[in-house]
């Protein structure tokens, strides 16, 4: 079972009176291929935001968040050379909900807060923002920054394949995160462009196309909106 609750996703509708680029949440469960979509994306030449990128560099050594996870879940966090003990710290927070809750209080409005300054400097005709969350948690208002939601969306028993070939994590662990994450058939729920990934990056690439099309037409739109 997730931690959240159903999420106020419509919310995302704020950014259009906001925002006069386009924002395209990229979103999708461990292993789905959110990052294969998003190198396809970068190759067009669309600026990539990615929350995870972002959620390490947040937490890099004597940061000020780094500094207020220690403070909440201890000493522990922090290994010898003054980095986040990052599987130490994986393995305390997904079998302990409270802590996760904790740790995702203090990292995701630093990884909003990232995401909004790099969303000022870009210049592409519209942007991607990938998120594994981006539906789960509200409170990190992600959603809210995008106009358009696309989810890449597999099964689950490809997640763990592809996840578990990719990092050697176990899936014991990979399930774990999982747990954290919407269920598909939630999250597909949100989508308004849904992309199946089920084949190869051909396949892919060939459901993309038609969709960085839409987005290029839908960017000149909201640029000239209200003019
Ligand atoms: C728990 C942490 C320390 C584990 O670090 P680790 O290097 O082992 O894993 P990594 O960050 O590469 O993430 C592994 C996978 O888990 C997913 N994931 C990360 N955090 C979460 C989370 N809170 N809930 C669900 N899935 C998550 C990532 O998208 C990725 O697919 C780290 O993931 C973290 O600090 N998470 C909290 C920040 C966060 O919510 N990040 C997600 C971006 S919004
Ligand atoms: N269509 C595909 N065919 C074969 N392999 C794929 C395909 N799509 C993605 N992969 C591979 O599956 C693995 C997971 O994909 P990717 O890293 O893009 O997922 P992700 O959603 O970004 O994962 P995470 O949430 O863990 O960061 C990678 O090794 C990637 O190369």
């Amino acid at each position: 079972m997730s931690i959240y609750s159903e999420t106020p996703v419509h919310k995302r509708q704020q950014a259009k009176i906001q925002n006069k680029t386009l924002v395209v949440g990229l979103t999708g469960g461990i292993g789905s291929g959110k990052s294969a979509a998003s190198d396809w994306f970068a190759a067009q030449g669309i600026d990539i935001i990615d929350a995870d990128v972002i959620a390490h560099e947040v937490v890099k050594k004597g940061s000020p968040t780094l500094r207020k996870i220690q403070k909440k879940l201890g000493e522990w966090v922090i290994d010898a050379e003054g980095h986040m003990d990052r599987a130490a710290v994986r393995t305390h927070v997904f079998a302990n909900p409270a802590a996760l809750i904790d740790l995702e209080a203090i990292t995701h409005p630093a990884i909003r807060e990232a995401a909004k300054q790099q969303l000022a400097a870009s210049t592409s005709p519209y942007v991607i923002l990938s998120a594994p969350l981006l539906i789960e948690a509200a409170e990190a208002g992600l959603a809210n920054l995008c106009q358009r939601i696309l989810v890449i969306d597999v099964d689950e028993e490809t997640q763990l394949a592809r996840a578990s070939l990719r990092d050697e994590q176990s899936i014991v662990k990979i399930k774990a995160i999982m747990a954290n994450q919407l269920h598909r058939t939630e999250r597909n729920h949100h989508a308004d462009d849904l992309v199946v990934n089920e084949e190869d990056l051909a396949s892919l690439h060939q459901q993309l196309e038609p969709l960085h099309q839409t987005y290029l037409k839908l960017a000149q739109q909201l640029k000239y909106a209200g003019d």
